[in-house]
């Protein structure tokens, strides 16, 4: 028989939360009991998980203690406040946020990357960001063969990146624009259909967003290579939830494409995607719903000798946070190191 666990998910109303719940289900996560955790405003709201209804609590009135493992994607705020309390109180917690994803007491995972250090935990596990997590799992096994030095990166991301609301509004603004009329603009700065404009998260001194330094300094966290240069451009583009990204590749000695696509081609999580007769390569619309990173465009950088150039698509929501997450999840029950508590 094997374990089942009482499964929380703080934020379970949200586009990652829905999208936790569907894979839990989908992917037959032994779950003994499933508790749905939202605001006070989603609070006795009724979600569904294997046909059976079940009501979303305020996380103020729940008790951790009996909890196993929560799937944290409530904001980084609401992480910080209560993914500790959960922690102490005995409870895994693998939290989407970025409140703790550069402690280095916690974990940043990405399990075809670094599964071992999810083993190495203190109660908390960070999910990194999406675009990273996306560019992780291409570059990799890249990477395990011929070490990288320099990565340069520009992304094209989806509006399911700024939540459930961003993604309808994106909807309202395109009718709105096409009968003439003023569009929404609650989520995002500026309108962004038939619009594009850069991450709008803080910009640092140098000219950075908190966006393109979480890709800077996770994928350091991650490959496990502090010094690695990266830079990154992110931008936000009228696409709903794959995100896409260009990067460039500097390698400390030549890597040919044929190599790089024999190695994409076995590499877990990676879909290669490529036609050039038909100009035909990953693609949001198509990357969405998949649970593999589409790679594609594999080609030498014209400009160096050491240099390739790829071009990705993954879901946003699926691969880029709620997958990963419940890959983690998966990984520690693989292990056998997650216990339910009921049979402490
Ligand atoms: N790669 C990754 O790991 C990614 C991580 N994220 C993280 O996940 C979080 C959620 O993203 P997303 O699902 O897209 O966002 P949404 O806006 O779609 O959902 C937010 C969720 O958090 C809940 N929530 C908001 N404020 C509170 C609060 N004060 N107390 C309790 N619950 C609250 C909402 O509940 P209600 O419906 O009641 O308002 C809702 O369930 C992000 O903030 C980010 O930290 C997001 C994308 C990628
Ligand atoms: N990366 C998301 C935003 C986000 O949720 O990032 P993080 O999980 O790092 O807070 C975006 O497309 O905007």
């Amino acid at each position: 028989m094997p374990e089942a666990y009482h499964v929380a998910i703080m934020g379970a109303t949200g586009a990652v939360g829905t999208e936790l719940l569907e894979l839990l289900e989908e992917r037959n996560f032994p779950v003994q009991e499933l508790t749905l955790l939202a605001s006070q405003r989603s609070a006795g709201k009724e979600l569904f998980f294997k046909g059976k209804p079940i009501k979303v609590k305020a996380i103020s009135d729940v008790d951790f203690a009996d909890i196993d493992l929560v799937l944290a994607s409530a904001g980084g705020s609401v992480s910080k406040e209560w993914a500790p309390k959960a922690a102490t109180a005995g409870a895994v917690v693998i939290d989407n946020s970025s409140a703790f994803r550069m402690d280095p007491d916690v974990p940043l995972v990405v399990p075809e990357v670094n599964p071992e250090s999810a083993l190495n935990h203190k109660g908390i596990i960070a999910n990194p960001n999406c675009t990273t997590i996306l560019m992780s799992v291409a570059l990799w096994p890249l990477h395990q063969h011929q070490p990288m030095e320099r990565i340069v990166v520009a992304t094209y991301q989806s509006a399911s990146g700024a939540g459930a609301r961003a993604m309808e509004e994106v909807k309202q603004q395109a009718q709105a624009i096409l009968q003439g009329e003023e569009p929404p603009t609650e989520s995002f700065p500026y309108p962004l259909a038939f619009n594009l404009f850069p991450h709008n998260s803080p910009l640092n001194d140098q000219g950075y967003c908190q966006e393109e330094m979480k890709m800077v300094n996770e994928t350091r966290k991650i490959f496990g290579v502090p010094g690695l240069r990266v830079s990154a451009t992110c931008i936000r583009v009228p696409v709903l939830r794959a995100h896409s990204e260009a990067i460039n590749i500097e390698f400390t000695q030549p890597l040919t494409v044929s190599k790089a696509l024999d190695l994409l081609q076995t590499a877990p999580g990676v879909k290669v995607v490529e036609d050039w007769q038909t100009n035909y390569f990953p693609m949001p619309m198509e990357a969405s719903g998949q649970d593999d990173v589409l790679v594609g465009r594999v080609r030498r950088d014209l400009s160096h000798d050491h240099g390739l150039e790829l071009w990705l698509s993954g879901d946003q929501i699926r691969k880029g946070a709620a997958l990963n997450a419940v890959q983690i999840a998966e990984l520690l029950v693989d292990k056998q190191a997650l216990k339910p508590k009921a049979l402490a």
